[in-house]
């Protein structure tokens, strides 16, 4: 059973979401909180869990509950790793090497970003070899117009002994971040972009560039113009894959995934994992929730790879519900910036522990012992329906 915490610390993730708040710079604080438009996808990414009510089980002897999952034949101690965001350095302590360290501590994992604050090697020499029945990082990657640059990049995460490599597919151009508009983020000087050899810049090129083109003309100038620099607009699945895989002999998965036609022309292409995430709401406001979107996602993989979750997630019971409807392992975004802030790799930590143990209660006052045993038959709908609630 996983301890509870001193009460004196926050106890929940909100309580540590609220500490950063007050810590953060407000710009960085509008990097890292900021979704697109209306926000209407960061709040019902959030809010959608609320839909789905559990249907506890009693007398099922919940004496052993084991959190652990297995991913590409791979352990985590329970089902949650932490998802790539960029520039985590920003939060302050050591960003990435925190970040790492922490996932590494708690056994589970990490995915870094390409547009990290710490390069490739440096995060990975900074972690401890542990027990080869867990799993080394996966790295993320954004295609650039430069696919030599992509390549590199490509070449020395292999090298430095990552283990995945994620292809992030649903953001060719960034989305419409009003508070980054207002609020733009100017990298200070002692921070880069690691893995770019020192470039300076917010979000891709020269930070507001495209944030800031006042026409469709002017925002298609920059792009032809600083097109090696920024994610690749035409990739397609014909092409992208193939070429990530004559790069590669890591797992290759793709990022972003929302619907049935794209998880089966994921397979088809041959992806070794498919990651249902909206980008934190951060993409294209007005798209789906990412817990709506898993359940025809789930049912077009029908268990040929894994299927991992990101989104929204701020309780154990949270990631209890993403497992019901069948991913196989969720991630965190935000929630590991706000522990970072709190109090670097103790933060981290802290962040995973309160999941951790709220999954594990959640699994205990629910009546299953392993995780196998989380399925639908677990979650109703919030709707009245004769007696009890609607089964899904
Ligand atoms: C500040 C920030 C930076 C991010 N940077 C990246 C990135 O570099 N690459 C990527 O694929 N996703 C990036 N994401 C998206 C996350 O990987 C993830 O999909 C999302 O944060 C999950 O939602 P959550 O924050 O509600 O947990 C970023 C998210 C945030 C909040
Ligand atoms: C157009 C790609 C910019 C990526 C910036 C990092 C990121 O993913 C984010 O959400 O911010």
């Amino acid at each position: 059973m996983p301890a509870d915490g001193d009460d004196a610390s926050p106890i929940t993730i909100a309580e540590v979401k609220d500490i950063a708040r007050k810590r953060l710079p407000n710009n960085v604080w509008q990097y890292y909180e900021t979704g697109t438009d209306d926000e209407f996808l960061v709040e019902r990414n959030e809010a959608i869990y609320k839909e789905l009510l559990l249907r506890p089980k009693f007398l099922r002897n919940v004496r052993d509950v084991d959190t652990s999952t297995t991913v590409f034949g791979k352990h985590y101690d329970f089902p949650i790793a932490i998802a790539p965001s960029a520039y985590q350095r920003l939060a302050g302590h050591q960003g990435e090497v925190d970040i790492a360290r922490a996932a590494f501590a708690l056994g589970t994992n990490l995915c870094l970003s390409s547009n990290a604050t710490t390069s490739i090697e440096d995060t990975a020499n900074a972690l401890d070899s542990r027990d080869s029945k867990y799993p080394n990082p996966w790295f993320q990657l954004y295609v650039l117009g430069n696919r030599n640059a992509s390549a590199d990049l490509i070449r020395r995460a292999e090298a430095a002994g990552y283990e995945a490599l994620v292809l992030t597919a649903d953001m060719p151009v960034l989305g419409n971040r009003l508070h980054e508009r207002k609020h733009a983020l100017v990298m200070p000087d002692h921070l880069s972009m690691a893995n770019y050899a020192g470039r300076k810049a917010g979000a891709v090129s020269k930070g507001r560039l495209l944030l800031n083109a006042a026409t469709a003309k002017e925002a298609q100038d920059i792009i032809a113009e600083h097109s090696p620099a920024l994610p690749d607009t035409s990739m397609h699945w014909d092409e992208v894959i193939p070429w990530l895989r004559s790069q590669t002999k890591m797992k290759v998965l793709v990022k972003g995934i929302l619907t049935s036609e794209d998880a089966h022309l994921a397979l088809n292409a041959g992806v070794d994992g498919i990651v249902v995430s909206n980008h934190g709401g951060r993409a294209l406001d007005g798209s789906v929730s990412t817990l709506e979107a898993l359940p025809e996602i789930v049912d077009a993989v029908r268990g040929r790879v894994p299927v991992i979750f990101d989104g929204g997630i701020r309780r154990g019971s949270d990631v209890y519900k993403a497992l019901a409807l069948g991913a196989d392992l969720c991630l965190v975004g935000r929630p590991a910036l706000w522990g970072l802030s709190y109090n670097g790799q103790k933060g981290v930590e802290h962040v995973l522990h309160i999941l951790e143990r709220e999954f594990w209660r959640t699994m205990t006052l629910t009546g299953v012992v392993n995780v196998k045993q989380i399925n639908r038959t677990m979650l109703g709908k919030a709707k009245i329906h004769g007696f009890g609630i609607a089964k899904l």
